[in-house]
């Protein structure tokens, strides 16, 4: 596998155990990326409480490549970034995404502001993933962007330079490819003007983008049919400073860990309110009948294990969470829809697919349908069983919650995928009180 995960492959054991304590949510995988980017296409920027993590490397790595340089703070509490200030230089290689879908998706845009030829690739996974919506962009906008394979999948080949303009493009498939021209579009001459031909998918990733860049300096806004982004900004955050904040979605293991398993409390700091759409596992909680509170001024939200009920919840907005909700229905009595899921597809791996029949492996009653995910909570207990993290970090970590409360032990193949979004997942959920067995 290309990439710079060189964890070897690691089983870990969750023993059935209560929680519970204090922990410090890790900083926002989506954040960190656009942070990153965003110093790369200013003159530079310090980003402080940034996720270090594979995924986020990949786009140190991206930024690298096109003329930036990006300088770890030894605890990597602070990232010292050199942008290429709009310029991208073409790369002397091939830019390795690794696993990481939004690295892929921004960084092939800020390809085609490069007077020459980028060659993007990445792991298995990555290169199963959609970019063809992307490519037709760029190739709306009068660049070149081609998929080697012909499949609208990478490796891709991107040339440059675009000046802006109109492109219309579907909205669900990826939301990170209107994050992708907006960024990148900010420093064309003429802007891009995005014209969405369906629906929205995943849009509060969208929002996140336009608070980032409003960090930067740089203004984007929803218009009837999409979005538009003037040219001729320049990057430039107050202070030249920006700090990233927590990440709701690695939360969500660490708060159904506690709304399933913490005897007397759980709390979480490090959520303050942001424009992530994932702070919704929050309500989720809280309509299973969880005992829930987020004191959003302090950023603390504290839970305590709860009975659960199912709910029909949709994941339009939120795809990352149905992991996490899945595992949620599969302990709650009655029956959990989780709709509007076929985005979800399109991750690392098929996440729908990969929890009903990991949650099956478990001993829960799931029936999947091509945008409809139904949980029939109470049927059975969950048992201890082995099972594949699918080679997926969330797949991994909404195991890892199932395995608190299955009856018996449960083996998770490929634990070290946790390096994507939550490098010291296993280390906080020990200290939680989970016992975890590496092997
Ligand atoms: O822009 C982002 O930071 C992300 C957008 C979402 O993807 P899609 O827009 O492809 O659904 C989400 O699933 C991913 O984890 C992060
Ligand atoms: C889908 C994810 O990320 P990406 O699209 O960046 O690979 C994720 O973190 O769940």
């Amino acid at each position: 596998m290309p990439g710079d995960c060189d964890d070897s492959p690691m089983n870990v054991e969750i023993a059935p155990s209560r929680v519970g304590g204090r922990v410090q949510a890790p900083p926002s995988k989506s954040y960190t990326h656009r942070a990153i980017l965003a110093a790369g296409y200013a003159d530079g920027a310090t980003v402080t409480d940034p996720l270090v993590s594979a995924d986020t490397r990949a786009t140190m790595r991206a930024v690298e490549a096109y003329g930036g340089s990006v300088d770890r703070s030894a605890d990597d509490s602070t990232l010292e970034i050199e942008g290429f200030d709009g310029h991208p230089e073409v790369p002397d290689d091939v830019i390795d995404c690794a696993n990481s879908g939004t690295t892929m998706r921004l960084v092939t845009a800020t390809g085609a502001l490069a007077d020459g030829i980028t060659v993007l690739t990445g792991d298995d996974s990555l290169r199963s993933r959609p970019q063809g919506p992307l490519l037709d962009a760029i190739e709306q906008l009068g660049g070149r962007a081609e998929s080697t394979r012909g499949n609208g999948q990478a490796p891709l080949v991107v040339e440059g330079p675009v000046d802006g303009g109109p492109v219309s493009i579907p909205g669900d498939v990826s939301s990170q490819y209107i994050t992708a021209l907006l960024m990148a579009g900010a420093v064309t001459d003429a802007g891009i003007e995005i014209n969405l031909e369906t629906e929205l998918k995943s849009a509060p990733y969208v929002q996140i983008t336009i608070e980032v860049l409003s960090a930067f300096g740089v203004d984007a806004v929803e218009t009837d049919a999409g979005f538009r982004v003037e040219g001729g900004q320049s990057y430039a955050p107050e202070g030249g400073e920006y700090a990233v904040p927590g990440d709701f979605s690695s939360m969500s293991y660490l708060l159904a860990a506690g709304a399933l398993a913490a005897d007397d409390e759980l709390e979480v700091r490090g959520a303050q309110p942001s424009a992530q759409g994932d702070a919704a596992i929050v309500d989720v909680l809280e309509r299973m009948g969880a005992d829930i509170d987020w004191n959003r001024d302090r950023g603390v939200i504290t839970t305590r294990r709860s009975s659960l009920s199912g709910i029909e919840v949709g994941v339009e907005d939120t795809p990352d969470l149905l992991p996490t909700i899945a595992v949620l229905g599969a302990v709650a009595d009655e029956t959990t829809t989780i709709t509007d899921c076929e985005h979800v597809r399109y991750k690392e791996t098929d996440r729908v697919s990969a929890m009903a029949e990991e949650l099956t492996a478990m001993g829960a009653s799931v029936d999947e349908e091509q945008d409809t995910l139904t949980i029939y909570g109470g049927e059975t207990d969950l048992q201890g069983a082995t099972v594949d993290g699918r080679a997926d970090h969330r797949i991994v970590m909404s195991l890892a919650v199932a395995g608190l409360v299955a009856d018996g032990p449960t083996t998770i193949a490929g634990g070290e995928h946790v390096d994507v979004s939550f490098p010291d997942f296993f280390d906080v959920f020990e200290r939680i009180g989970a016992t975890v067995t590496r092997e």
